[in-house]
């Protein structure tokens, strides 16, 4: 693995805003996101390519046989993965790159990457990531309940493989503290 770019791994429970930060990071041009396979079914507005690769349940295992993640895990009843090509291509041009993953995705990065940068995104508190979740409209209340479910679980287990804890209560002021993280590690290479 090429250490020319940096690898930062962003976490944190559904709703809790990640794709919403990481959008405003992507303004940099030096900045790529990589974009996950996963077996889920696409929400209304979603194509695939553009917030996922969504792939059927045999097309994922063949690649996991073909060593083509770079991490995967399954998360409610689905598989996601981070393709490894684009990531390693990107670091090797110099890029921050970002991976948006799960507790499970981050902790196989840090295993295997001890150099990522690993940030972890927190809710102001439990009403509000509920709101969040509600107020997108997007999930059925069987589905939230289990998404908060999970993120009382990964927000318990984010202590042990996260550097870098950032509360999204202002979202211009997380967006700031993540990207002075990235600036330090950048300068400290
Ligand atoms: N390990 C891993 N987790 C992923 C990947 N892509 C997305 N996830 C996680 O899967 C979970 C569910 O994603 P999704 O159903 O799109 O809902 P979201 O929470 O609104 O993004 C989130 O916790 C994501 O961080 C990936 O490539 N690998
Ligand atoms: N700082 C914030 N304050 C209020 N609402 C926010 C904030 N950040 C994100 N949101 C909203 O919360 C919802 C979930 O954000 P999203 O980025 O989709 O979360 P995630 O990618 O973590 O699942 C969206 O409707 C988004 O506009």
């Amino acid at each position: 693995m090429s250490n020319k770019g940096l690898l930062v791994v962003i976490s944190g429970p559904s709703g809790v805003g990640k794709g919403t930060i990481c959008q405003e990071l992507l303004k940099d041009p030096n900045v790529y996101l990589s974009v996950s396979a996963t077996t889920r079914k696409p929400g209304k507005n979603e194509t695939t390519g553009k917030s996922y690769l969504f792939i059927s349940k045999d097309e994922f295992e063949k690649q996991i046989e073909q060593n083509g993640f770079l991490e995967y895990a399954g998360v409610f009843d689905n598989y996601y993965g981070t393709p490894r090509e684009k990531v390693e291509q990107s670091l090797n041009d110099g890029k921050t790159v970002l991976l948006e993953i799960d507790v499970q995705g981050g902790t196989q990065v840090k295993k295997n990457m001890p150099q990522a940068v690993m940030i972890f995104i927190l809710p102001p508190d439990m009403q509000e990531l509920e709101s969040r979740i509600r107020n997108r409209g997007r999930d059925s209340d069987e589905t939230i309940l289990k998404r908060l479910k999970k993120a009382q679980t990964e927000i318990d287990t984010a202590q042990e493989a996260y550097d870098y804890f950032v509360v999204n209560d202002s979202l211009e002021k997380a967006v700031n503290e993540v990207k002075t993280i990235i600036d330090n590690r950048r300068n400290s290479k």
